[in-house]
């Protein structure tokens, strides 16, 4: 069951047998030894408490459920900071010459400050919260296995825009989901040149320092803009493809397509309402783990190219500000199916 909707459907009940609950979930729920997946843990006890206790003297029925329910405010607001410490790291290795070294081919890209950041944010999550798993953009690169369980996941891009950053074209963000029984909790994307500190909790909505976003209204395609990448792939059935369906988008027509060099950035951009929808073929996990949530907590929706539902492993992703759009940019895409994140090799 749903931690949340467990503590939800118990608010009725006095504070003291709340808590003798929680302890005996937190025993029941623990997973055998070496495998499975892990509900509660260890390091959540603290917050378990802190959001059990404010029960003690006061009636749940009249508000606080919401607050006491979220068990993961305190892996979020290490995310902010941590996300927010990155970006200083990223912003100072702009002043400097940068190291570029290259992986899959020789248009993806990658710095000793994509290693640094990624090792930053792992350490001191580790430290924090060692029972956590992570998937990291680089760790992957350096031969880590790419796999989503149930366990709390953080899902990290340390530079999402490399090739910006490379150039000092001025997108570059620092991305951070989380997920719990393979649902996203919440999202970090820090647009760090800007200055932008994009989070979503979910449930609980998205913002832009502080201020909520809402998608666009725009639910005609010939007034929208919609956004997309080139991508690394220069494999000559994919850039056919890409360019299909830039061009069956572009004469639909729209008013224009755009594309900031990251797909964390894009998908801000349709959470904030200026871009109504971002498709793209290619990305990888943590390109959009957190721009998803971001998405649909600003009233987006996700989806497949293809029009089915969306899955973060697929390498494709359409984020749209409604399903009108969505499903009116899906007829127009030439698709295809790049290797999944958690193909085994
Ligand atoms: N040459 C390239 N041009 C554009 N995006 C690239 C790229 N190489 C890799 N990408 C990655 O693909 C994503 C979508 O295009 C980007 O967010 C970017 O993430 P990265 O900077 O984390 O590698
Ligand atoms: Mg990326």
């Amino acid at each position: 069951m749903d931690v949340e909707n467990a503590v939800l459907e118990l608010c009725s009940l006095p504070a003291q047998v709340l808590w003798s609950f929680v302890c005996v979930y937190r025993t029941t729920c623990r997973s055998p030894p070496g495998g499975g997946s892990t509900l509660l843990l260890d390091n959540e006890e603290e917050e378990t408490r802190k959001y059990a206790e404010p029960l003690i003297g006061s009636d749940c029925r009249q508000g606080s459920t919401s607050e006491m329910a979220d068990l993961w405010q305190n892996a979020m607001d290490h995310a902010v900071a941590l996300a927010r410490r990155a970006g200083e790291v990223v912003r100072e290795a702009l002043q400097d010459d940068r190291k570029v070294m290259t992986k899959s081919c020789s248009v993806d890209l990658v710095t000793q400050t994509d290693q640094k950041v990624e090792q930053l944010i792992i350490q001191s999550v580790k430290e924090k919260f060692p029972t956590h798993s992570f998937i990291g953009e680089e760790s992957v690169a350096a031969g880590e296995a790419c796999v989503l369980t149930d366990c709390p996941t953080w899902i990290v891009d340390p530079i999402d825009g490399t090739t910006n950053f490379v150039h000092a074209f001025p997108f570059v963000a620092v991305s951070i989901g989380f997920s719990v029984n393979r649902q996203m909790e919440f999202a970090v994307v820090y647009s760090c040149l800007e200055d932008k500190m994009y989070t979503a909790r979910r449930g609980k909505g998205a913002f832009c320092n502080g201020e909520p976003l809402q998608v666009s209204g725009q639910e005609d395609i010939k007034q929208s803009i919609i956004s997309t990448e080139f991508g690394s792939s220069r494999d000559p059935e994919a850039v056919e493809k890409i360019f299909l369906s830039l061009r069956s988008i572009l004469c639909i027509p729209v008013h224009g397509v755009r594309g900031a060099g990251t797909a964390a950035i894009n998908m801000c951009h349709v959470a904030s309402g200026c871009v109504e929808a971002y498709y793209e073929v290619g990305i990888h996990v943590w390109d959009v783990a957190a721009g998803s949530l971001l998405v649909s907590e600003a009233g987006g929706v996700l989806m497949d190219v293809d029009g089915g539902a969306a899955d973060l492993m697929s390498r494709r992703i359409v984020a749209a500000n409604s399903r009108t759009i969505a499903e009116r940019l899906v007829s127009e895409i030439h698709s295809f199916s790049p290797l999944r994140d958690d193909a085994t090799p």
